[in-house]
């Protein structure tokens, strides 16, 4: 970097050396003519400074041209992104009520309620994301607050979104856990360093669902030559959650063990491998469940689904069997896991 910057000051003095020179040339020329003027006064070509101002106005065409290119950008580009945005707003007597974003200045927003022609005004600490808004996120200095939106929002972890977030500052697009992992990456090639992502919430908050994001993240930008590594990577999931997860009053799905994901980069920047390491996992779970709750997925999954050789193999019983008892205290059969 040093000996760029003393290259560009070495350029910079040769260019500035070579307009002063441009400046001295321009003077001797002004100088000399003034003494030879008279002679060359009679002469009419002088007219020929006709030249000079036919510059003027082509300098000038080009400055109209990118005007009237602006005017074909769409209005709607313009416009603030929050602009027609619904969104929550307190209200004094249904405490609150849908209203569409009008307008946004320093103190708060100008909107319109959706049951009303009115307008009202409220401030920023006022007004909430709706619950048809896809956008549950929001960034505290590089800290990605995001909020379990319990539904799929078409697009949001597409193949294109991924590519849109590649190479993204934060804050360049909109809060997302791909930007997050984009930032990470970017960190880890500039400064020779591993990075950590800490994903931390309450349970059912989204925490695996986001680690899985950020593993298709970096897998889909950077795996391409690591091949069945990467796809290996990807599906270690299904198998720890097979083990490691189970139904809770909280989630369907909640990781009964801590986990953390190592995934390994080539000098290159290409995934080359991946570890991963579990901990803490709850044995307590196979012997007893609380009320509500069920045992690790794998049991149910080799029941349900094993064929009749495994079954006798690993001496399996319907769940009302009295060997499968841990398994029917509570729920049997839960949604998408079964
Ligand atoms: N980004 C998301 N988009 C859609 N649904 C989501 C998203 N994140 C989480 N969910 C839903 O919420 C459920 C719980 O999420 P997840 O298992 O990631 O929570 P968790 O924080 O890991 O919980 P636990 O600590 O209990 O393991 C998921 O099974 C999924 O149905």
């Amino acid at each position: 970097m040093l000996r760029t910057l003393d290259k560009r000051q070495k350029g910079g003095g040769a260019s500035s050396t070579i307009e002063a020179a441009q400046v001295k040339a321009k003077s001797q020329v002004e100088v000399k003519p003034v003494e030879k003027v008279q002679p060359i006064r009679k002469e009419p070509p002088v007219e020929k400074v006709a030249p000079v101002p036919r510059q003027e106005p082509q300098r000038q065409v080009p400055r109209q041209q990118p005007a009237t290119s602006n005017k074909r950008a769409p209005i709607e580009d313009q416009l603030p992104p929050d602009y027609g945005r619904i969104v929550w707003i307190t209200d004094p007597v249904d405490g609150f009520s849908a209203a569409r974003i009008i307008d946004i200045s320093k103190s708060g927003f100008t909107l319109t309620p959706l049951d009303t022609e009115d307008t009202v005004a409220r401030r920023y600490e006022e007004v909430f994301s709706s619950e048809d808004d896809p956008r549950k996120s929001s960034y505290v200095a590089n800290i990605l607050i995001s909020i379990n939106p319990y539904q799929t929002i078409d697009g949001f972890y597409s193949t294109s979104k991924i590519k849109e977030y590649r190479g993204k500052s934060l804050g360049q697009k909109e809060p997302h856990i791909y930007a997050i992992a984009d930032k990470s990456y970017r960190e880890m090639k500039r400064n020779r360093k591993s990075q950590s992502i800490i994903v931390s919430g309450e349970s059912g908050a989204g925490k695996t669902e986001s680690q899985k994001a950020v593993l298709r993240y970096l897998c889909e930008n950077w795996g391409a030559e690591a091949g069945p590594i990467q796809q290996r990577l990807l599906e270690t999931n299904p198998i720890l959650e097979a083990f490691g997860n189970a139904k809770t009053l909280r989630n369907n799905n909640s990781s009964r063990f801590g986990k953390f994901v190592q995934i390994h980069f080539a000098n290159n920047g290409t995934v080359s491998g991946g570890f991963v390491s579990h901990y803490l996992l709850e044995t307590s779970r196979i012997c007893r469940q609380s009320s509500g709750e069920r045992n690790y997925h794998i049991f149910y999954q080799l029941i349900a689904g094993s064929s009749p050789e495994l079954f006798k193999y690993l001496s399996l019983g319907q769940p009302h069997c009295f060997n499968m008892y841990f398994l029917i205290l509570n729920t049997f059969s839960v949604d998408n896991f079964l």
